[in-house]
C-alpha cells in the first residue's frame, strides 16, 4: 500500500490568508497563531489580506489566487451566533463560497472560521485553550505539500 500525504515543510511555499476584520479580537488571535506556525515551518512568504467580514472571504481569495503564485489560502474569520440573525446564512456561504473558489482553482483554500455561540467560546478556540489558527495553518500547510505529491 502507498500512502501518499503531505508533509509540514514550509520552505519555497507562497501562501495567502484572508482574514476577516468582524469580530477581530477573535480573528486576531486566529491570525497570530497561523502567522506564528507558518514562521516556525519555515515558510518564505505569506501573504495577508484583510476583509470586513467572513462574507467577503471567498472573493477575496478567488482573486488573490487569480493574481497567481500561491501554494495554498488559509480563510481566518469568526462567526459568532449570539451576535447574529443571519448566522447560518453567513457561515453557510462562506463554507460553500472557500470550497468552490478551491475546487475552481486547484488551490487548497483551508477553511478556517470559526463558528461558536459566544465569545467566549471564541476565545477558547481563538488562543485560551488552543488556536484553531495554528491548527488550521498547520492543515494548510499539509495540504500545499500533498499538492506537490499529487502534481
Ligand atoms: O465574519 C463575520 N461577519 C458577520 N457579518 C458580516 C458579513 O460577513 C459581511 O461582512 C456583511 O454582511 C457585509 O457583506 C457576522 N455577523 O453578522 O454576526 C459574524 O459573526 N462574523
Amino acid at each position: 500500500v502507498k500512502t501518499i500525504e503531505g508533509a509540514f515543510i514550509g520552505k519555497g511555499l507562497r501562501i495567502g490568508i484572508v482574514v476577516a476584520r468582524f469580530n477581530d479580537l477573535l480573528t486576531e488571535e486566529l491570525l497570530k497563531g497561523a502567522l506564528d506556525c507558518f514562521e516556525r515551518h519555515g515558510v518564505d512568504r505569506v501573504d495577508v489580506v484583510k476583509v470586513p467580514g467572513s462574507f467577503e472571504i471567498p472573493l477575496a481569495a478567488k482573486k488573490l489566487i487569480e493574481s497567481g503564485g500561491y501554494d495554498a489560502v488559509l480563510a481566518l474569520g469568526a462567526v459568532v451566533r449570539g451576535e447574529t440573525k443571519h448566522f447560518d446564512l453567513v457561515a453557510n456561504e462562506v463554507a460553500k463560497g472557500v470550497a468552490k473558489v478551491s475546487l475552481d482553482s486547484g488551490v487548497p483554500v483551508i477553511f478556517g472560521v470559526i463558528t461558536v455561540e459566544d465569545e467566549l467560546q471564541g476565545f477558547n478556540r481563538a488562543g485560551v485553550k488552543s488556536n484553531k489558527g495554528f491548527e488550521y495553518a498547520m492543515a494548510t500547510l499539509e495540504m500545499a505539500n500533498l499538492m506537490r505529491e499529487l502534481r
